[in-house]
């Protein structure tokens, strides 16, 4: 397990873990009635900034439904969601896109990349929508070179490899320097060496910038770069030993 750099609370009373992501008393049910399923049955988790952490578990044990409610793209029927201090579960829902846009990223198992555009303007697109271009350290040619494709910024989705999609999907998901990312399966299209690079790359990227990554899998042989293990089994989370 490594070490983490997190940054200094910013208010009184604040520790490093509430600027990532913390979950308390989480409740979600999917449809009603008998046909209620519980996704999330009192699900507590903190992650904090520099952490990466992995959540196992059997197909429809909730782990889907955990990254939904912790992106702000599922309110929970009961309890807390606070990515770096700010209330994911307000009921508006322009207010939980705005704060998914500034402080949530997300990257899903094959990259979910757009096939017409080059790796640089799969980069460029959260900033345009976010509306945030002109801010600085976010030039997307540093940040492709910084996960391995220096070189490869004009090439299409379908020019890549199932590894290096994955890296621009990676790259994209931290150009709006996320407080927390969620990753959904990044390794699943991909061989052993590759899915090792990947999860070392999450791991890199989580300390470096100090982001709190949530990251679902079912490859265990890539738990070894992870700095918490969680086990979701009907809706509930346990601490995996
Ligand atoms: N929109 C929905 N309506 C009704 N039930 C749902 C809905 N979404 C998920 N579920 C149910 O909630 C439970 C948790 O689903 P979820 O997708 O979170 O599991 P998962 O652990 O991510 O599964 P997998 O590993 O197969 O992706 C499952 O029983 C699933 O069938």
């Amino acid at each position: 397990m490594s070490s983490r750099t997190t940054p200094s609370p910013s208010a009184p009373g604040t520790t490093p873990a509430d600027l990532g992501l913390v979950m308390r008393g989480v409740h979600l049910r999917h449809g009603d009635g008998a046909e209620t399923v519980h996704a999330l049955d009192d699900v507590d988790l903190t992650v904090a900034p520099g952490e990466l952490a992995a959540i196992v578990g059997p197909s429809g044990a909730g782990k889907s439904s955990l990254l939904a409610v912790a992106g702000g793209l599922a309110r929970p029927d009961e309890g807390t969601v606070t990515v770096a201090g700010h209330d994911m579960t307000v009921s508006s829902r322009r207010a939980r896109t705005e704060l998914r846009r500034r402080h949530v990223g997300f990257v899903f198992q094959s990259g979910n990349l757009l096939p017409a555009l080059t790796a640089a303007d799969q980069l460029r697109l959260p900033l345009r929508l976010g509306g945030r271009r002109d801010r600085s350290g976010r030039d997307p040619l540093q940040m492709l070179a910084h996960v391995g494709l220096a070189g490869k910024a004009d090439r299409r989705p379908h020019q890549l490899s199932g590894g290096e999609r994955q890296r621009v999907g990676i790259a994209r998901a931290l150009m709006t320097e996320p407080s927390v990312l969620l990753v959904d399966e990044p390794t699943a299209a991909l061989d052993r060496a590759r899915s090792h690079d990947i999860v070392q790359l999450l791991a890199q990227e989580a300390r470096e910038r100090s982001v709190a990554v949530v990251m679902v899998t079912h490859d265990h042989d890539v738990l070894q770069y992870c700095d918490t293990i969680y086990e979701m089994i009907d809706g509930k989370l346990a601490t995996s030993s």
